[in-house]
């Protein structure tokens, strides 16, 4: 035994060295940062494995509200991530200049284009490139450009409802009302993004397998995410991205592929340079125009590559999303048959009164849409209820440490809020948090309120609850493309229901839900009929 070496030690009793080493490995992940004093599942502060396991089984958020229902506001999920359900937490976590960036979390969700990651204007960590390309393509959302977008989102919609009409309501066949939704959103982001929809309502299927390709990803992104170096080993292995940089393999995602056709329709080469510029602007802007116009008004920063990969994060982020916002606001209104009629009534009554101008087809303005109050309470209270992403927002604590919601954290900790926790709290939205109950949104709870002082607490009762909603967001990362989305939100559902009586195939069934980073519902299974479409009483006189 005497003069073995250490070496000679560690050989010998291999598997205690192992063991040594992985009980230290546990500890150190344990006391890490000192959360070790933050309550949650054992699992979860030895390994990130226990989080990827959670987001893997698909209900994530369930785990994250009776997690923060037993241990309170402060929930260790991670060796190094806190889970915070706080409402006083937000301003901190996401407020402006607070010095907390995005977590890798969010590269895992950057598509590649010919070996190429295209780190984008949602997935990028870096602050600096975020707000000058934020600043770039800001002008393209704002709300006075949305009115430039109408027309795209009524060509489809005349689409939508026209396939409706023939394929489900003439035929009597049952319909996947989520994927049909799917479709439909999908088709609006490609008409607004290119003036050229995709096709899916077209041909009522998923066209290039472009939808079933984004799920997928998002399948792997929810729990890949967990474990972000995971990611180096699968999509972003880079053998695999060396191999598609030299063409051996074609990894560019199908998105992408689209993307890259329509900048080739659009775009000529400038033969006095590597770049390209603009030679067939559509007759109406469209997002790409104004992301190639940035691309003139900032030729410092704006590349070709920028423009696609914009224009690529517009289905990405935009499609999914709006889909799930939709299928929410239809599910819980026919799961709620009183809501539904009070919504009917608001908008029979308004067409009686000749507020809509289109009586033909039935489709309802943006402006004409601000005007009906039931409706922009059905639509929060779906919001609140079934926000489209399912996982806490992550962002890193800056070096220096901060102070959030009174709990000092140190730099370098993963922490976040997710909405499904946040818009559960009672003391903001009431003790019936989980009822779907439009009325909350509404000033004396949708009865009239005559004393004024009574008026201002309802107010400030309402803008309290606006406050802490994180469907979109917040601070300087917060969702560019909320506009759009209330856009086509606000017009289809009215719109959609002065055209269709719509009825659950199997009233007594729920959905299913499937959180993939955004929870996408299963099972939402419906019928529709066709409505006479109500007509303003002066038409009718006459
Ligand atoms: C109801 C529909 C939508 C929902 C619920 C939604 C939700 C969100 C959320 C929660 C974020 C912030 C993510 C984070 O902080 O981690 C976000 C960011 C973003 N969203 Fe949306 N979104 C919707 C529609 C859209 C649309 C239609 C577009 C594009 C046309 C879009 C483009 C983006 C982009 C580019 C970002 C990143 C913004 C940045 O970091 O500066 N979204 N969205």
């Amino acid at each position: 035994m005497a003069g073995e070496s250490f070496t000679d030690v560690l050989i010998r009793h291999w598997p205690t060295a192992l063991l040594v080493i992985f009980v230290s490995y546990l500890l150190k992940n344990r006391f890490n940062r000192g959360l070790n004093k933050y309550p949650g599942p054992l699992f979860a502060s030895l390994t990130d494995w226990w989080r990827f396991w959670d987001v893997y089984r698909r209900r994530p958020e369930v785990t994250h509200i009776k997690l923060h229902a037993k241990h309170g506001d402060v929930v260790r999920l991670g060796p190094n991530a806190l889970s915070f359900a706080n409402p006083k937490a937000l301003k901190t976590i996401y407020g402006l200049n607070k010095g907390f960036i995005k977590s890798e979390f969010y590269p895992v969700q950057q598509s590649v284009a010919k070996g190429q990651r295209l780190p984008s204007l949602f997935s990028t960590t870096s602050e600096r490139s975020h707000s000058q390309l934020r600043r770039c393509v800001n002008s393209a959302f704002s709300m006075s450009t949305l009115i430039q977008y109408e027309p795209f989102v009524d060509s489809t919609t005349e689409l939508f409802l026209s396939q409706t009409e023939k394929i489900y309501a003439d035929s009597g066949h049952g319909c996947n009302f989520s994927r049909w939704l799917q479709f439909y959103a999908f088709d609006v982001i490609g008409e607004i993004t290119y003036s050229k929809r995709h096709g899916f309502l077209e041909e009522n299927r998923d066209i290039d397998g472009i939808i079933d390709y984004i799920a997928g990803l998002f399948d792997y992104v929810g729990p890949i995410g967990q474990i972000p170096i995971l990611d180096l080993l699968f999509l972003k292995n880079p053998l695999y991205l060396l191999a598609s940089t030299y063409g051996l393999i074609d990894a560019t995602f199908p998105v992408a592929r689209f993307a890259q056709d329509r900048m080739r329709e659009r775009l000529r080469k400038d033969p006095s340079s590597t770049e390209t510029t603009a030679s067939f602007p559509p007759t109406q802007p469209d997002l790409l125009s104004k992301f190639i116009q940035a691309k003139t008004n900032h030729p410092e920063f704006m590349t070709d590559t920028l423009v696609t990969t914009m224009a690529v994060s517009m289905a990405f982020a935009g499609s999914e999303t709006t889909a799930i916002s939709l299928s929410a606001v239809f599910y819980y209104l026919l799961k709620n048959p009183r809501c539904m009629q009070i919504l009917l009534n608001e908008l029979d009554t308004n067409a009686r009164n000749g507020h809509f101008k289109d009586n033909k087809y039935g489709v309802v303005t943006y402006a004409e849409s601000q005007g009906l109050p039931y409706l922009d309470a059905c639509v929060k209270e779906s919001f609140r209820l079934h926000p489209a992403a399912g996982l806490p927002l992550e962002r890193v604590v800056p070096p220096q440490g901060a102070d959030i919601a009174g709990e000092f954290v140190k730099g370098g900790t993963i922490v976040g809020c997710s909405a499904w926790v946040i818009h559960r709290r009672k003391e903001i939205f009431g003790e019936d948090v989980e009822v779907f109950r439009p009325e909350r949104w509404l000033v004396g709870q949708g009865k009239y309120v005559e004393d004024d002082k009574e008026r201002e607490m309802e107010e400030k009762r309402i803008k309290e609850m606006v406050g802490v909603m994180l469907h979109f967001g917040m601070g300087s990362r917060t969702c560019i493309g909320k506009n759009i989305s209330l856009l086509e939100i606000y017009k289809l559902v009215p719109t959609f229901l002065r055209r269709f009586e719509v009825q659950l195939e199997s009233p007594d069934l729920e959905w299913k839900l499937h959180n993939a980073w955004f929870i996408r519902q299963l099972g939402f299974r419906t019928t529709f009929q066709k409505r006479d479409l109500v007509q303003p009483i002066s038409k009718q006189l006459s």
